[in-house]
C-alpha cells in the first residue's frame, strides 16, 4: 500500500531529518513559529495525520497502531532510515509508539503537551460521536479555548482565528476517528521500552495534557528530561515560540556519542 500522509519538507537536503507531528485537530501549519528556523539546521519533514489536512481519510475508528504504521510507511517511501522526531499531543503519541516500536527510526524524540494515556474513553467517544453528527463548529470553541491561555487569546485574536479555522477544515470523519484513537491509547506500558534521549515539554497552564501528564511520561522513559514552559496552554510552540524553538534546538542538537 502506497502512504497515505500529506508530508511538506524544508531544509538542506543533506541534513538530519527532524519530523514533527501535530496536534489533534491541526495541520502541519501549526509548527509554522518553528519551522523557519529549525529548517536552518535540519531537514523538517511535517505530516498530517491521517484523517487530518491533506492526508487520506480512511473509515475509522483509528488506533495508535495505525497512525503509527502509517508514518512508518511514510518514512520508507521518502527514503528515510531515521529521524529525529518532535510532536504535540496527538503528534507526541505518535512519537512515543513510534519510539517504543520502531527503535532504529528515532534517534532524538521531544515529546510536548502530551499524554501516554488521556481518558476518560467515554469523553473521547462522545466527542467523535458529536463530530460525525453536526460537524466540527459544535466542539470548536470548547477545544481553542484550552489551546491558549485568556491573556494570549486576547492579544492575539487573529492567531486563534487562524487555527480555529485550521480545526473547522478538518474532515469531521477523519477528526472523529482520531478521538477514537486517543480514547483506545495506552501507551504506559511502551514507555520504558524507549531509549532514544527524550524530552518532554509541558505548558504550565495547559489543561488538555497539564505537567502532571508530562510527569507520568518522564517517570518512565529512562533518562527523560522535563521542561515547563511558562504562560502557555495546549498549543504551546504557537503561544511561546522562542522557547519552544530553543528548547528543540538545543535538545537535538548532535550530541558526542548518539548513534
Ligand atoms: O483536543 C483536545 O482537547 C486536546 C488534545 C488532546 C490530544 C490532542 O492532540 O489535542
Amino acid at each position: 500500500m502506497t502512504a497515505r500522509l500529506h508530508t511538506t519538507v524544508d531544509g538542506p537536503a543533506d541534513a538530519p531529518v527532524l519530523l514533527l507531528g501535530s496536534s489533534l485537530g491541526t495541520t502541519g501549519a501549526m509548527w509554522e513559529p518553528q519551522a523557519a528556523v529549525l529548517a536552518k539546521r535540519f531537514r523538517v519533514i511535517r505530516y498530517d495525520h491521517l484523517g487530518h489536512g491533506r492526508s487520506a481519510v480512511p473509515f475509522g475508528p483509528y488506533t495508535m497502531d495505525l497512525l503509527g504504521c502509517e508514518l512508518l510507511r511514510t518514512l520508507d517511501d521518502l527514503d528515510v532510515p531515521w529521524v529525529h522526531y518532535a510532536g504535540l499531543s496527538l503528534g507526541g503519541m505518535v512519537g512515543m509508539w513510534l519510539a517504543a516500536h520502531a527503535p532504529d527510526r528515532v534517534r532524538r524524540l521531544a515529546l510536548l503537551c502530551t499524554s501516554a494515556s488521556l481518558g476518560p474513553p467515554e469523553q473521547w467517544r462522545d466527542r467523535a460521536a458529536t463530530v460525525r453528527a453536526v460537524g466540527l463548529e459544535a466542539v470548536a470553541d470548547a477545544v481553542v479555548a484550552r489551546w491558549f491561555t485568556p491573556g494570549f487569546a486576547a492579544d492575539r485574536p487573529d492567531v486563534v482565528a487562524t487555527h480555529r479555522d485550521m480545526l473547522t477544515a478538518m474532515p469531521p470523519a477523519g477528526y472523529a476517528a482520531s478521538c477514537e484513537a486517543i480514547a483506545g491509547m495506552d501507551l504506559r506500558p511502551d514507555l520504558a521500552r524507549i531509549d532514544a534521549p527524550t524530552l518532554v515539554v509541558a505548558g504550565a497552564d495547559d489543561r488538555a495534557t497539564s505537567v502532571e501528564h508530562a510527569r507520568e511520561i518522564v517517570g518512565r522513559i529512562p533518562g527523560a528530561r522535563l521542561a515547563v514552559v511558562g504562560a502557555a496552554a495546549h498549543l504551546a510552540n504557537v503561544e511561546q515560540p522562542e522557547q519552544v524553538s530553543r528548547l528543540l534546538l538545543d535538545h537535538f542538537d548532535e550530541r558526542p556519542g548518539d548513534r
